[in-house]
């Protein structure tokens, strides 16, 4: 995305942001029926807004917007706090939206977590366009909603096309999941 469409990103980010408010919401409520429907017709029309502004894929924000899941709507958004050759540390707060149990983030939300945080980390240290070809997830703990978590991710080892990279997610000293993945760079020509 050029210098001049900047400010433009940082309008669409508010708008993830808000999307993201309303999908947290949305875990919390219990709005009594006529409400509902005021409100659906409501989101509705904000959907069907949005859609006059349906863009080629190579001109969608939300792409432009790819790291850190900030552009996306359904990712995790984190930060990347350092990052060497071979190691990162970011942290990441999950909302009401990712809970699953009360005040526990739901198992799916977290290995996709870690599909995004190993897959951008890959293709930085890594070997760029790389797809995943296994991730394993350890739940070692339960892990809390709405509190700053530590992540941790390696690469391991890179053999050919093939890296190897382990993650962690922590809640200060307690960790609670661990991930091991291989990515696997694409072939030339390869979609
Ligand atoms: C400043 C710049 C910033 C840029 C910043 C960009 C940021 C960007 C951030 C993106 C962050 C999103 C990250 C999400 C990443 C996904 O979520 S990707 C989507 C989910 N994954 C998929 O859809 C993958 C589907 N599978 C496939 O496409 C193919 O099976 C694969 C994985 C590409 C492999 O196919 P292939 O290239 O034909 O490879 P193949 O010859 O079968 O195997 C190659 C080697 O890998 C091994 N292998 C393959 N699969 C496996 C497996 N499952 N288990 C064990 N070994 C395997 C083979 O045994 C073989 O080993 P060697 O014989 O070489 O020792």
């Amino acid at each position: 995305m050029t210098e001049a469409q900047a400010y433009d990103t940082d309008v669409f980010v508010d708008m993830i942001e808000a999307f993201r408010d309303l999908q947290a919401t949305l875990c919390l409520v219990a709005p009594p029926p006529e409400a509902t429907t005021e409100l659906t017709a409501t989101i509705e029309d904000v959907t069907n807004r949005l859609k006059e502004f349906e863009a080629p894929e190579g001109d969608r924000v939300a792409r432009e917007l790819g790291l850190r899941g900030i552009g996306h709507p359904v990712l995790v958004p984190y930060q990347a706090t350092d990052m060497s050759d071979t190691g990162m540390l970011g942290s990441v707060t999950f909302s009401y939206a990712h809970m699953g149990s009360t005040n526990t983030v739901h198992g799916g939300v977290i290995t996709m977590l870690f599909d995004d945080v190993l897959g951008m980390f890959v293709s930085r240290k890594g070997q760029p366009n790389s797809r995943t070809a296994f991730l394993k997830v350890n739940y070692r703990n339960t892990t809390p909603v709405n509190r700053e978590l530590r992540m941790t991710a390696s690469i391991d080892k890179i053999e050919g096309r093939k890296t190897f990279v382990t993650g962690t997610l922590s809640d200060g000293d307690i960790v609670c999941a661990e991930a091991e993945a291989l990515f696997v760079q694409l072939l030339p020509g390869r979609p």
